[in-house]
């Protein structure tokens, strides 16, 4: 009923040693969607949206248990035999804060292609103009490619990391809190790229701000305790959720 199914989260639990930080969740994410992942400090949106590229795998005693499917091949993204770096291929990463590489703004987007092994120049040139076209970069930066990328006001830094996020193409694209760091006009500008990039990735979000969950995703689950407690439509979770405990999230009663 809602589109195609990309991400399905299937009784999937998460422990940082001893401590279980997701307890069962459940949930679909579909393609060509925003959803967006809601709720109060420390109660595990970041962990989740780190463990559907295996984030967690960088750090010692992480667990993962249950199934995160990737369609449309239908693979177990947490499965021990899948290869985290396949993973990050597929499903890229935009962090809080912006961090590009301290190298040029061209070699800062073109470095995803040159590790999917393209190396013929025109062909480099070509990907990075279209990946900082869609980042909504190119026409501030066309003059300048061969410059730092720590020249670039932070707003810009952070398109800057979505080019090189989406250079690669992937399928899937996460963004933990996105905006928190930057002005509210950098916010807006990187809140219509999201909704443009969705035509072309399935997006998933993290987001301390209620108003911009509600202003830009389709789909909003709301989390608390390491539990997913309600998830829906957007405009049914902020209009009328089902749970107490989300009517007491959304009308700021607690968080
Ligand atoms: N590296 C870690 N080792 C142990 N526990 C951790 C680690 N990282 C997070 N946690 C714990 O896991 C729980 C979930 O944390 P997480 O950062 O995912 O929450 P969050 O909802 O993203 O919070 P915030 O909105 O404050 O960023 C918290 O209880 C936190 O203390």
């Amino acid at each position: 009923m809602d589109g195609n199914l990309k991400i399905k989260v299937e009784n999937f639990n998460f422990y940082y040693g001893n401590f279980l930080a997701l307890k069962n969740i459940n949930f679909p994410i579909y393609e060509n969607k925003v959803t967006a992942i809601i709720g109060p400090s420390g109660c595990g949106k970041s962990t989740l949206l780190r463990s559907f590229n295996r984030m967690h795998d960088l750090y010692a005693g992480t667990r993962y248990e249950g199934s995160i499917i990737l369609y449309p091949d239908g693979l177990n993204i947490v499965s021990p035999g899948v290869e985290p770096l396949y993973i990050r291929m597929r499903i890229g990463m935009v962090f809080q804060k912006p961090n590009p590489f301290p190298k040029s703004i061209f070699e800062n987007v073109a470095y995803g292609l040159r590790i999917k092994g393209i190396k013929n120049k025109s062909e480099l040139a070509d990907r990075v103009e279209k990946a900082l076209r869609d980042a909504a970069l190119w026409d501030e930066v066309k003059d300048r490619l061969n410059e730092n990328a720590y020249s670039l006001s932070g707003g810009q830094q952070q398109r800057l990391c979505i080019a090189r996020a989406i250079a690669p193409e992937p399928e899937v694209l996460l963004f933990d809190e996105p905006t928190s760091a930057l002005d509210p006009i950098s916010t807006a500008k990187i809140e219509d790229l999201i909704v443009e990039l969705k035509s072309k990735i399935t997006i998933v979000i993290v987001t301390h701000n209620m108003q911009q969950a509600a202003r830009i995703s389709d789909f909003t689950a709301f989390m608390y305790l390491g539990e997913l407690i309600e998830y829906d439509r957007t405009e049914k979770i902020f209009t009328n959720p089902a749970k107490k405990l989300t009517e007491d999230y959304i009308t700021g009663r607690f968080g």
